[in-house]
C-alpha cells in the first residue's frame, strides 16, 4: 500500500489573468479550486496513473470538507484527521509569471501527532509512505525524525519531498527516495547550486548518505537521478507551460507508480519526468494518456559514460 502524508494540505485557488498589477484591482475570468498540498497531489496523480493510495493528513473547516469530498469523488481513500482551524487556501496567480501565496499549515496538537505516528506503526514492511510538503513548526522538530525512525524499524519505504532544515536530518535516516529541486538541494547542503554539475555533486553526496533513489528536479531542464547503481540525466520534453504547480509531485508519483508496476529505476525515472512535464501543460494535474505519450519524448543519458558508480 502507498500512503501519502500531507501535514499541510491546501485548497489551491488558481487564477489566470492576462496581467497582474499589485496594489490594483485585478479581475479574472478563469479560476480553479483544486485540492492541494504535495502529498494530496501525489495521491491524485497516482490515481490517474492507475495506482491506489491512501491520503493521510489533516483537514478542517469548509475547505477541509471540500478537500475530502473532492478526493473521495476521485476515488481516493482518505484518512484525514479533523483540525479546529480551516485548511489553508493557497493562491496561485498565473499572469505570464507565476506568483504563489501559501498560507501557514495547521496547528498540530499532541493528539494529532500521536495519531499520525500511530498510523505509521500500523503500516507494513514494503509499504510506501510519501512525506510531502511543509512540516509545520507545531509538529515539533522531532516529529519527522520519529516518523522516519518508525519507517526504518518496520521496513516502510519512506519517500521525502519536503523542504527546510529537517531535510538534512531525514537524509541521514536512509529514506528510499528523496526528490529535492535544485533550490532545496542547495538548502540541504548550505550551497549555491549554479550548474548541473553542482547538482550532480550534491546528489551524489545525498546518495552517499544512504538515500536509495535521489532525484533532483530542475524544472524545464529536466532532472538528475543518482543511486548506488545508476546515474542519469533526463531532458524534459518541451511542452506549453500552463501551470507548474504540482510538477514535482507528479514526478514523484510517476516514479513510484512505475516502480510499483515492476519497471526498473531508469524506466521509472523516465515515467516520473514525463508525469512532471505532462502536469506543466495543464491547469490541473497530468492525465495518464499524456504521460504515456510524453514518456517516449524524455531523453535519458547515463552519466559516467553509462558506467555504474
Ligand atoms: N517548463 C517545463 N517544461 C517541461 N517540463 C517541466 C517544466 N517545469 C517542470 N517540468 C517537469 O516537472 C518536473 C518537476 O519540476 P520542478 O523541478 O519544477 O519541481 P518542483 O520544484 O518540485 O515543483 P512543485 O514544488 O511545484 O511541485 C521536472 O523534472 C520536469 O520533468
Ligand atoms: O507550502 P508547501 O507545503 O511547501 O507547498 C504547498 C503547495 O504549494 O505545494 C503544492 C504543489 O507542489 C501545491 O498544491 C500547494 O499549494
Amino acid at each position: 500500500m502507498i500512503y501519502t502524508y500531507t501535514l499541510t494540505p491546501s485548497l489551491d485557488y488558481t487564477v489566470y489573468l492576462p496581467g497582474f498589477t499589485p496594489g490594483k484591482l485585478n479581475r479574472s475570468e478563469e479560476v480553479y479550486y483544486y485540492p492541494g498540498g504535495k502529498g494530496i497531489n501525489v495521491s491524485r496523480v497516482l490515481k490517474r496513473l492507475g495506482t491506489d493510495s491512501t491520503a493521510v493528513g489533516l483537514a478542517g473547516g469548509f475547505t477541509g470538507d471540500y478537500l475530502e469530498q473532492f478526493l473521495r469523488g476521485e476515488g481516493i481513500r482518505t484518512e484525514l484527521i479533523r483540525t479546529d482551524g480551516i485548511t489553508r487556501i493557497n493562491v496561485k496567480i498565473k499572469s505570464g509569471q507565476e506568483t504563489e501565496l501559501n498560507g501557514p499549515g495547521p496547528d498540530i496538537t499532541e493528539k494529532d501527532r500521536r495519531q499520525l505516528l500511530d498510523r505509521v506503526r500500523r503500516m507494513e514492511r514494503g509499504d510506501w509512505l510519501v512525506l510531502a510538503g511543509r512540516i509545520p513548526d507545531s509538529a515539533g522538530t522531532d516529529f519527522a525524525v520519529e516518523l522516519a525512525g518508525i519507517c526504518r524499524d518496520i521496513g516502510i519505504r519512506l519517500a521525502v519531498d519536503t523542504s527546510g532544515p529537517i531535510l538534512k536530518e531525514l537524509a541521514g535516516m536512509r529514506p528510499e527516495l528523496m526528490k529535492p529541486n535544485e533550490h532545496e538541494l542547495g538548502e540541504l547542503f548550505g550551497a549555491d547550486i549554479k550548474s548541473k554539475e553542482d547538482a550532480l555533486h550534491y546528489a551524489r553526496l545525498l546518495a552517499g548518505q544512504g538515500v536509495r533513489h535521489v532525484i533532483v528536479s530542475m524544472g524545464g531542464a529536466g532532472a538528475l537521478y543518482v543511486s548506488d547503481t545508476m546515474e542519469a540525466e533526463a531532458q524534459a520534453p518541451k511542452v506549453d507551460v500552463v501551470n507548474t504547480v504540482g510538477a514535482g509531485d507528479s514526478l514523484v508519483s510517476g516514479f513510484i507508480a512505475a516502480l510499483e508496476s515492476g519497471k526498473d529505476a531508469e524506466a521509472a525515472f523516465r515515467y516520473g519526468v514525463a508525469a512532471g512535464s505532462a502536469t506543466v501543460s495543464r491547469s490541473d494535474l497530468c492525465r495518464k494518456e499524456d504521460v504515456d505519450t510524453l514518456a517516449d519524448r524524455v531523453t535519458i543519458t547515463r552519466l559516467n559514460g553509462g558506467e555504474n558508480r
